[in-house]
C-alpha cells in the first residue's frame, strides 16, 4: 500500500480521483488529510471535520474488475473492515447502520462514501472515502454524532487508527479480488443496526412509519416489512432508519 499524508485538501476522495488519472499504480493508494475543506457525503451532502482532530482517508482500489450487481458487497465488506478496525481499538456497543454507516452506542462515529470508477461495464476501481471521528468534542446540530474520544474517554493518535485500518483495508482487498464474499452478509446482518426489531422508517416526504427491516437484497435496497404489513423495498435516496 503506498500511503500519501497530507495536511490539508478539498476532499479526499477528489484527491485520488484525480491522482489516479496520472497513474499507474498497480496496488493500493491510500490518502490521509488533517484538513478537509469540502468534504463530501452520502447522496451529495457535505462531511465536517474539526481540523486535526479526526481521520479522514480515502482509498483506491484498483483492477478491482467488479460486476456492477456485486456493489453492495464491497460496501458491505468496507463496512465490516472498518467495524472490525473499532473492534480491536475496544470501542464499545457497534453496529452498522443501512448501508453502512458505522454507530456506537447508537451514535454515528464514522461515515463511508465509495466511489466507483466503470470500465467496460465493469467497475474497474473504486474510491473508499472513510470520515471517523476520533477525537472532535463537539458537533453543532449533529445531534446523532459522535467520537471515539466522547465515547471511550480518551484520545486516539490519528495515525495509529490509520495503520489500523489500513491492515484491514488491505485484508479486505484481497476478498475483493478474490470474489471473496463467502459469508459477509451473514455478518452484515449479525451487525446491522435494528434488524428484525421494531423501527421508525422516515419517507422521503418526510412522513413517518414503523416496521422491521426484512431483508438486504442483492443490489443492496433495503426490504422493510410494515406494522401495516405491507412489505416494500428502497434504495438510500427513497427512505431514513430514524435512531
Ligand atoms: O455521508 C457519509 O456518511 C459519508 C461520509 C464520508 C466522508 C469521508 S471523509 C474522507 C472522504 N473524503 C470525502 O470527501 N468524503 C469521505
Amino acid at each position: 500500500m503506498k500511503i500519501i499524508k497530507i495536511n490539508a485538501t478539498e476532499s479526499t476522495n477528489l484527491y485520488l480521483k484525480s491522482l489516479g488519472k496520472s497513474t499507474n499504480d498497480k496496488g493500493i493508494i491510500a490518502v490521509r488529510a488533517l484538513c478537509q475543506t469540502q468534504g463530501r457525503g452520502q447522496m451529495g451532502t457535505s462531511w465536517q471535520t474539526e481540523d486535526n482532530k479526526n481521520l479522514i482517508t480515502s482509498y483506491l482500489l484498483p483492477q478491482i474488475n467488479l460486476e456492477p450487481k456485486d456493489n453492495f458487497k464491497m460496501s458491505m465488506l468496507v463496512s465490516l473492515a472498518l467495524k472490525k478496525c473499532l473492534e480491536n481499538l475496544k470501542v464499545p456497543d457497534l453496529k452498522i447502520k443501512w448501508p453502512n454507516d458505522i454507530l456506537s452506542c447508537q451514535k454515528k462515529i464514522a461515515g463511508i462514501l465509495i466511489e466507483n470508477t466503470f470500465t467496460a461495464q465493469k467497475i474497474s476501481s473504486s474510491i473508499i472515502g472513510i470520515g471517523l471521528n476520533l477525537n472532535q468534542k463537539s458537533f453543532h446540530n449533529l445531534p446523532q454524532a459522535s467520537s471515539l474520544s466522547l465515547i471511550c474517554q480518551k484520545e486516539f493518535d490519528i495515525d495509529e487508527v490509520f495503520q489500523r485500518l489500513n491492515v484491514e483495508i488491505e485484508v479486505l482487498y484481497k476478498k475483493l479480488i478474490q470474489k471473496d464474499f463467502e459469508g459477509s452478509l451473514y455478518e452484515y446482518y449479525k451487525n446491522l443496526y435494528g434488524y428484525r426489531e421494531e423501527q421508525i422508517f422516515e419517507f422521503k416526504n418526510g412522513q413517518q412509519k414503523k416496521g422491521m427491516i426484512k431483508s438486504i437484497e442483492n443490489n443492496g435496497f433495503l426490504n422493510v416489512k410494515f406494522n401495516d404489513h405491507t412489505s416494500q423495498s428502497f434504495d438510500l435516496k427513497e427512505i431514513k432508519q430514524v435512531y
